[in-house]
């Protein structure tokens, strides 16, 4: 089975992913960390994340290895992901790594859940089950500032809402593979659902293919 899970900066997409694997026994992708990557290593390198020839080399040169280093998780990474991910050719480049891993889970795992922007609509459009996880932007701000505050991250809430403001519009508004639901996927709005409330719907979204 593979389930896909796309929606907004911070709506808590990874959070309700990594759970439903873990309970159904599947294997998980984030996404995110592919394009988080890329930016990162042209960062490293000191180039400049839109320029399409940097980017291309990166995700065509792109260290498995890489991640899950905790360096990709800052903001200024996600604005440099949000960046190259606005790059056709960038997306070109990981799109099989990504449909391999949903046809073939690692590990023999018999089904997959990947999180992201594009999974429902480009990755894997054929996918058994579509949710798009969402929520106020205010919302999403202060769970992204709670989080970045209790890792010791010196963050101003303000600052945190403007970045994910630019990243879901530069998100939203490319050209290719932009953030979308699916037609045939659920939506959560979870502006008003703490996290167990979240994964209780998905379970049974997962297991009998509607809510109700
Ligand atoms: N339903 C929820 N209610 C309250 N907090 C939540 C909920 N879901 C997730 N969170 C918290 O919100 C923060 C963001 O969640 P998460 O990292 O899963 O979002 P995401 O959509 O994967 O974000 P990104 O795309 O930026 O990686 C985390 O601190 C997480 O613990
Ligand atoms: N399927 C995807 C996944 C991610 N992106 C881009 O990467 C950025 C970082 O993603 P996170 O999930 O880790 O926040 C994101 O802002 C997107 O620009 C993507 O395009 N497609």
């Amino acid at each position: 089975m593979i389930v896909a899970i796309d929606g907004p900066a911070a709506s808590g997409k990874g959070t309700l992913a990594r759970r439903l694997a873990r309970h159904f026994g599947f294997a998980y992708l984030d996404t995110g960390s592919l394009y988080r990557a890329v930016g990162f290593a042209v960062l490293q390198a000191g180039g400049d994340p839109a320029d399409e020839a940097t980017a291309e080399v990166a995700a065509r040169s792109l260290d498995p290895a890489l991640l899950d280093d905790g360096r990709l998780r800052t903001d200024d990474v996600a604005q440099a992901a949000s960046k190259v991910a606005a790059i056709p050719a960038v997306r070109a480049a990981l799109l099989d790594f990504q449909r391999r891993f949903a046809a073939a889970p690692p590990d023999g795992a018999k089904g997959a859940v990947l999180d992201g922007r594009d999974i429902g609509t480009v990755v894997c459009p054929d996918a058994d089950r579509k949710m798009f996880v969402t929520a106020s932007i205010d919302v999403r701000a202060k769970r992204r500032f709670k989080e970045l505050r209790e890792k010791g991250l010196d963050v101003i809430e303000s600052a945190v809402r403007q970045d994910m403001v630019n990243r879901d519009a530069r998100d939203a508004g490319r050209s290719v593979a932009p953030l979308a639901p699916a037609e045939d996927a659920l939506v959560f709005d979870t502006s008003d659902l703490d996290a167990e409330q979240v994964f209780a719907l998905a379970v049974r979204y997962v297991t009998d293919g509607r809510l109700g």
